[in-house]
């Protein structure tokens, strides 16, 4: 399974393709329409999110409601492109209206984009390094999402910290389902719905000084079987290949499993899981410090994955840089901007780790049509069972 996207910030649509999409599954286009309004209803968002209406439209590889087997194409219209049509070089006869850039943002893709693609317009870098893709990302990963669901895996992405505030309870729902419910009833995605009032009062503080802020991220996987994933070669590590995933998602830091940075403070025999054995449910663990890995395999716990963003650079007022077109000390532009993001790259987040895991199952297990993946799959799931109970 691959996906790609493609489609500049303010030009006319988004397009996305992803391949090797079992035969047979049934998707639900609502429901991914439903995950795209999600994603851009976060609270702290600017004003481009009021002029965009998400919806996809799938343009190959389904017929009658269901995949073919065939690449599916997504497209997502940008309503922002009436607006931008001239600046954007809709015509070459316009370039007095191109509106060129020339003051790089410290922390944007700028100048490092502007010099490698040797741009003197850092539009033309800024317009496809802009998360205005993630839009797409939350599509694709939406249809991987409704292939996982298919064998009971469930995976959920939210907020635990913004701006410096964290979420101090951690007795929030374990059941996924629930979990769901109070992540997608707020528009913070907390899990803890008695912290929205303190978390939005940290984004308005954030606009009132006219700085930007980030946050702490989680994604949460349930029902995933033990064995996905290999130790035999670094690539083949299911961690690390979403460690990389999270930490290519725009304005993402630092990324992390189970206790992560804290466990580098623990005492050895207190940092793992210890292991158990019932004749009733085979192997289980007490704890899961690891968040769900061993050796790169999962191990059948939940998958506990943090992602840390950074504040959105974009400023108010601009930092301090130098224009490429005279060298001299100058102020960043200021293109219209979130003041933070991380509702919508938790979605983002969890979009990720969906295209990931769907990535690693398609390829571990035999996944021509959906009845193939299942049948795979769950003999996989069979055999680690009875060794768990043998
Ligand atoms: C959902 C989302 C929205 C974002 N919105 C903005 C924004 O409004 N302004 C901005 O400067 N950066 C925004 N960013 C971050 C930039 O896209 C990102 O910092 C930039 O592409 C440089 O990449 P890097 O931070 O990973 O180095 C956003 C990121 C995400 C995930
Ligand atoms: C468009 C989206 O996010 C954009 C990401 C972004 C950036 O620089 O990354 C800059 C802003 O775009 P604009 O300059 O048009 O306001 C965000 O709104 C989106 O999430 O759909």
């Amino acid at each position: 399974m691959q996906y790609l996207t493609a489609g500049e910030s303010h030009g006319p649509m988004l397009t996305g393709i992803l391949t090797s999409m079992p035969a047979n599954v049934a998707l639900n286009i609502s429901a991914i329409n439903q995950q795209l309004a999600l994603r851009q209803n976060g609270y702290g968002r600017g004003g481009r999110m009021k002029i965009e209406q998400d919806t996809v439209t799938i343009t190959a590889g389904m017929r009658a409601g269901r995949t073919t087997g065939s690449p599916l194409a997504l497209l997502i219209k940008n309503r922002d492109y009436a607006h931008w049509q001239k600046i954007m070089g809709a015509t070459a006869d316009n370039p007095d209206q191109l509106r060129v850039v020339t003051r790089p943002r410290p922390g944007h893709a700028d100048l490092v984009g502007g010099l490698k693609y040797d741009q003197q317009d850092l539009r033309n870098i800024l317009e496809r390094a802009s998360a205005r893709s993630t839009a797409m990302i939350v599509a694709l990963g939406s249809i991987a999402g409704q292939l996982l669901a298919q064998l009971g895996i469930h995976a959920i992405g939210y907020v635990t910290g913004l701006g410096g505030q964290t979420l101090a309870n951690t007795e929030w729902p374990t059941n996924m389902a629930t979990l769901r419910a109070v992540v997608e009833s707020n528009d913070m995605r907390l899990p803890d719905t008695s912290q929205v009032a303190a978390f939005h009062g940290a984004v308005d503080a954030a606009k009132a000084a006219h700085h930007t802020i980030g946050g702490q991220i989680t994604v949460q996987v349930a029902g995933l079987i033990p064995g996905i994933g290999s130790m035999q070669n670094w690539r083949e590590r299911l961690d690390g290949r979403l460690a990389g995933a999270i930490v290519s998602i725009p304005a993402i830091k630092a990324v992390s499993f189970g206790d992560g940075p804290a466990l580098g403070e623990m005492a050895g025999n207190a940092a793992q899981d210890d292991i158990t054995w019932t004749p009733q449910g085979g192997y289980t663990r007490a704890s899961n410090h690891l968040g769900g890995f061993e050796g790169g395999m999962t191990n059948g716990q939940p998958l506990l994955i943090h992602a840390t963003m950074k504040p959105i650079p974009t400023q108010p007022r601009g930092l301090p840089t130098v224009d490429i077109a005279t060298h001299e000390t100058a102020q960043a532009v200021n293109e219209r901007a979130d003041v933070t993001a991380v509702p919508a790259a938790s979605l983002v987040a969890q979009a990720m780790v969906q295209l990931t895991l769907a990535q690693e199952i398609t390829a571990q297990f035999s996944s021509a049509t959906l009845a193939d993946l299942r049948s795979s799959y769950q003999q996989f799931a069979q055999r680690m069972q009875d060794r768990r109970n043998d």
